[in-house]
């Protein structure tokens, strides 16, 4: 039987900053569809993995490779949500210019845009910010609008860094629920960065957690709840507590190895 190669490898990866080694040995594969989690407690070194997984950051040893060529900028089929949303938007442009940006840059029919648009506009809660500036926002409509400009994007690859940390629960929940419905419609493959432990098992087929710097993957959990996911069902099933005990044992005890008693956020 031949196995489906996957669409992201990434093989020895390390980064240094100076002298600080921040990645070390960071090895892993994600399959095409997949949606694949990266946990981790602040400062483990999450946003300077996915930067280099991107093409954002050059890594100081090892290899990103999307579907089997090296990854050295971001590929054309990859949208990143970053996590610094007052970044991420053009502010001298409307919230609906914003979205279009990349569909039009990649020569996307004007009626399509428009259409492509408005849906995720409206996916995300902002029909009525449409022609709004980035700067008449709240951050947390900030971060909705950098979202719906990737998912109108249709990307084949969908890369997050903690992007729901800026809105409040239910936004959360319902924006959670979007990405997982908008990866079933499009086949996206999603990698996701969080330090929210029932987030990570809510959303995923897959969790790696990492370790404090310098970062490494101590362990990947296979996350095997049901594929539809219900915000109420799932999180009631036996299983959906355990694999949260297992991912958080992990997490405690990596944050314990380095730093003596366990920190205060990763207390169950
Ligand atoms: N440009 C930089 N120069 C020097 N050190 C850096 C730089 N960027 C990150 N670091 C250091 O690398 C380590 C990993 O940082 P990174 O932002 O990747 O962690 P993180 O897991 O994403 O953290 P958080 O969850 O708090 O966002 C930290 O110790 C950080 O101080």
């Amino acid at each position: 039987m031949t196995q489906t190669p996957p669409i992201l490898h990434v093989d020895r990866l390390a980064k240094d900053y100076g002298s600080f080694r921040a990645l070390d040995d960071i090895t892993f594969d994600v399959a095409p569809g997949e949606f694949f989690t990266i946990v981790g407690p602040s400062g483990a070194g999450k946003t300077t993995l996915l930067r280099c997984l991107t093409g954002l950051l050059e890594p100081t040893s090892g290899t990103v490779e999307y579907q089997g060529q090296a990854v050295d900028g971001v590929p054309r089929e990859f949208a990143v949500v970053l996590q610094d949303y007052s970044r991420s938007l053009l502010p001298w442009f409307s919230v609906e210019k914003n979205v279009a940006l990349p569909l039009r840059a990649h020569g996307v029919a004007k009626a399509e845009v428009a259409e492509r648009t408005a849906r995720a506009l409206a996916d995300v809660g902002l029909r009525d910010a449409a022609r709004k500036h980035p700067g008449e926002l709240s951050g947390g409509m900030q971060q909705r609008a950098a979202i719906a400009r990737a998912i109108a994007y249709q990307p084949e690859v969908l890369v997050m860094d903690e992007p729901f940390a800026s809105v409040d629960a239910q936004t959360r929940a319902d924006l959670e629920d979007l990405v997982l419905t908008l990866r079933e419609e499009f086949g996206m493959t999603v990698v996701f960065v969080t330090h929210d432990v029932d987030e990570s098992v809510y959303l995923s087929d897959r969790v790696a957690v990492v370790s404090k710097s310098p970062s490494r993957i101590t362990t990947v959990v296979d996350i095997d709840l049901p594929r539809q996911r219900d915000q109420i069902a799932t999180k009631e099933l036996p299983r959906f507590s355990q694999l949260r005990s297992e991912v958080f044992a992990e997490i405690r005890n990596r944050v314990r190895d380095v730093d003596g008693p366990t920190s205060p956020e990763y207390v169950i």
